[in-house]
């Protein structure tokens, strides 16, 4: 799909009242651009959060955009204590990816991005094992192996750290099988987003297939959220299940699953790419 070069999106969330559409569709209508979508949500009208996500088309957009920021900062957002950005829809995202040794979701996201599916680059791979190395560098994608040793997790996340500051958007976790701390997490300062192998809250953490075939379940499934310290719980972006029978034994549920995992993960990172989730506490609302 060919993108408008002259649209761009506004995206907010604030404490609800009256009168937030009117004041951001009045800016926009001011500067003279054209509001082509408008998706908004509130979670309680009385004393709730509203989520808003506007598409606009205005002329030379790409190179107004400190002007329309500073303008809306000191305009609008002070006043309804906003939380917002301006975004130009062609500026692609910088998407770095972790990896272990599961390659079927890091591949699937190399693909759709060398095809434009994607509207991202991939500045690097870092992996904690090499396995995966020569698949990631016949994409042309720098590709870095930072173990994990016992004991070592400080010293593998600065200098993952290094290699990601100033480099990336967004990171995502592609069967990474590494806990992140807190403190990588914060230096970070940008949004992680993982792909659980499993239908959350159900058999967070470590091995939730074998868990599951334990369990008897009649369903499998697969859940991108955005990565917090606390293991698997941070806010759900997008899930799927695929059925499964008492004749699956986990290797085939492991196979199964996996397909899930990849279409999860490469809808979630569309939707994050698009400005289309926004975090509502612990949770989010995707437009
Ligand atoms: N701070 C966070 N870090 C990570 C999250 C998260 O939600 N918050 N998600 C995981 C991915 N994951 C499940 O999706 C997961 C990964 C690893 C483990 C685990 O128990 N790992 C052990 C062993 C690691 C190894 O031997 O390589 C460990 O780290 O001690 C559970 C769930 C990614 N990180």
């Amino acid at each position: 799909m060919t993108v408008d070069p002259d649209s761009a999106r506004l995206v907010v969330s604030c404490p609800d009242r009256p009168g937030i559409v009117a004041a951001v569709a009045g800016f926009l209508f001011d500067t003279g651009a054209n509001v082509t979508h408008s998706d908004q949500h509130s979670s309680d009208p009385e004393g709730g959060r509203f989520f808003l996500r506007m598409e606009f088309h205005l002329p030379g957009v790409a190179e107004r955009l400190d002007e329309l920021r500073t303008a809306f900062d000191d305009e609008v957002a002070a006043e309804f204590d906003m939380a917002w950005r301006i975004v130009s829809a062609t500026a692609p995202k910088r998407m770095a990816i972790l990896v272990s040794k599961y390659d079927h979701c890091l591949l699937d996201l190399l693909w759709r991005a060398r095809r434009g599916e994607l509207p991202c680059e991939v500045p690097v791979v870092i992996s904690n094992h090499p396995d995966l190395r020569t698949d990631v560098e016949n994409f042309g994608v720098p590709f870095f192996c930072v173990p994990v040793e016992q004991g070592g997790k400080p010293a593998a996340e600065a200098q993952m750290l290094a290699l990601l500051r100033g480099h990336a958007d967004v990171v995502v976790l592609a069967r990474y099988m590494q806990i992140l701390t807190g403190g990588f997490l914060d230096e970070l300062g940008i949004p992680v987003i993982n792909i659980h192998h499993s239908f959350l809250p159900a058999f967070a953490g470590a091995n939730p297939y074998g868990r599951a075939r334990e369990r008897g379940v009649k369903i499998v499934g697969a859940t991108a959220h955005y990565v917090t310290e606390e293991l698997d719980a941070g806010p759900i972006i997008e899930q799927d299940i695929v059925r499964v029978s008492h004749r699956h034994d986990v290797d085939t549920l492991e196979r199964l699953g996996a397909d899930v995992e990849r279409t999860v993960l490469a809808r979630a990172v569309q939707l994050h790419l698009d400005d289309r989730v926004l975090v509502d506490g612990g949770t989010t609302v995707v437009f």
